[in-house]
């Protein structure tokens, strides 16, 4: 047998792993790092996140990756050398995380890397007959595994889309293992760049448990903060969108995306939901000459609105309801009070909180949820989800790279 494979045969057979998740979201504030140790797998999960940090990327990442985030037309060039280019950043990153950490790079059995998304097309929206749903993330994980010399598990969403799924969102499996409850009603969002939740009723079982994006997060507003104000990457505790009133026209054309009609679980990403869909609704609304704070105003009331929308429509028949968030969205006081305000007019059993009541920073859990799949992959004896009860595919994500 190979070193290689006798080493991962090791590390999943032991107890506890050391598992490195790394997530660079839509929002491309900075990369994601969550060191866990993780004890079991499926069900009998425990994990602890040791530490966590977002080291934020330099403005040439930024700039190198917004050259072809999202657009569905660019250079292959540019792809292709930056899959290298992201990998071997991220295992920069990641190296220096682990010194911060105090940890040493032998101390850690497996990195989880997501990579960075470039364009997602899930089939709905290319609408390409005959074509499948598709997602493409770069940063190989070979450059990781190799700078890092540690075993990296990578680009997990085609395997998902390769069994029946959308690539998007992944995030229903570590929800489901790490917080279903069987005494509260629960609904996991996650307020990135895209919005997503998990819905996980405490009865039902598994069959009724599903993950969805909802609609746009942050992504939007950043798009419009960074080109209008070019030394601001998003509305820094909503000072831009507070001083604004909402327009109730620009509002309502833009709840009205075809996205919105689907049924759960769907996807999206910034291809939808960018700065040309906003300009054109501001077009069909009559409303191109709003100040800045009136279109940031009304930018974050959709959001409040589409994260809103979908929580009534899941919570309106449950007794109670409790929502845990996460993501940068918490950190938008008028994102959140909009949400707060049209949840308790219309869902006034639903209760709202950070993912910290649930012991875990909100701002790391999807890099967290990266190690679970890595540590799904390598240790569940058995599907723990089983595809024909699930509204996910029961599947082993994500590629293996080995150091040398
Ligand atoms: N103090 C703040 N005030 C307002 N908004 C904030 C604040 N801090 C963070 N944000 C928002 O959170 C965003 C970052 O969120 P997050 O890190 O969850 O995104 P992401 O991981 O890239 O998203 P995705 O879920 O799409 O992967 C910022 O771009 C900004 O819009
Ligand atoms: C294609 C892609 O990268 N999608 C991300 C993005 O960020 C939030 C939302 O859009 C979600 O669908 C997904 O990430 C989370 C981690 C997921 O798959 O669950």
């Amino acid at each position: 047998m190979h070193p290689h494979i006798e080493k991962l045969h090791y590390i999943s057979k032991q107890h506890t792993r050391l598992i490195i998740g790394l997530m660079s979201g839509t929002s491309l504030d900075g990369l994601d790092i969550a060191l866990c140790k993780i004890n079991g797998s499926g069900t009998n999960t425990q994990c602890d996140v040791i530490d966590f940090k977002t080291i934020d990327y330099c403005e040439d990442y930024r700039q190198h990756v917004k050259a072809i985030f999202a657009k569905p037309i660019g250079s292959i060039e540019q792809v292709c050398i930056l899959n290298a280019w992201i990998g071997r950043y991220h295992a920069k990153l990641v190296n220096q995380a682990i010194h911060d950490f105090g940890y040493q790079n032998t101390d850690i059995d497996v990195v989880a890397s997501h990579g960075q998304t470039i364009y997602h097309s899930p089939s709905e929206q290319h609408q390409y007959a005959n074509f499948p749903n598709a997602t493409l993330q770069i940063g190989d994980g070979d450059h990781i595994a190799v700078l890092t010399n540690i075993i990296t598990l990578s680009d997990f969403r085609q395997k998902h889309i390769a069994a029946g799924g959308q690539g998007a969102p992944l995030v229903m499996y570590g929800d489901y293992l790490m917080f279903h409850s069987q005494d509260e009603n629960r609904i996991m969002l996650n307020i990135g760049g895209i919005a997503n939740l998990t819905y996980l009723p405490s009865k039902g079982g598994v069959s009724e448990v599903f993950s969805s994006d909802i609609g746009p997060g942050n992504t939007i507003m950043d798009a419009f903060m960074q080109s209008h104000y070019s030394d601001l990457h998003y509305d820094t505790d909503a000072t831009i969108s507070s001083a604004g009133s909402v327009h109730q026209g620009l509002l309502m054309q833009l709840a009205s995306s075809i996205f919105f009609m689907q049924s759960f679980p769907k996807t999206t990403g910034p291809e939808v939901f960018n700065l040309a869909y906003l300009l054109e609704a501001q077009k069909l609304a009559e409303a191109t000459d709003l100040s800045n704070e009136d279109v940031m105003a009304t930018l974050c009331d959709f959001s409040a609105k589409c994260i809103s929308d979908s929580i009534i429509t899941l919570g309106k028949t449950l007794p109670h309801l409790m929502i845990y968030v996460s993501g940068g969205g918490i950190h938008n006081p008028l994102l959140m009070k909009r949400i707060q305000i049209r949840l308790s007019n219309q869902l006034p059993q639903a209760k709202i909180g950070t993912t910290e009541l649930l012991s875990l920073n909100p701002d790391a859990k999807e890099a967290v949820l990266f190690a679970l799949l890595a540590n799904e992959t390598l240790c569940a004896n058995t599907q723990t989800l089983s595809s024909q009860e699930t509204n996910m595919p029961s599947v082993s994500l994500g590629k293996v790279s080995f150091p040398d």
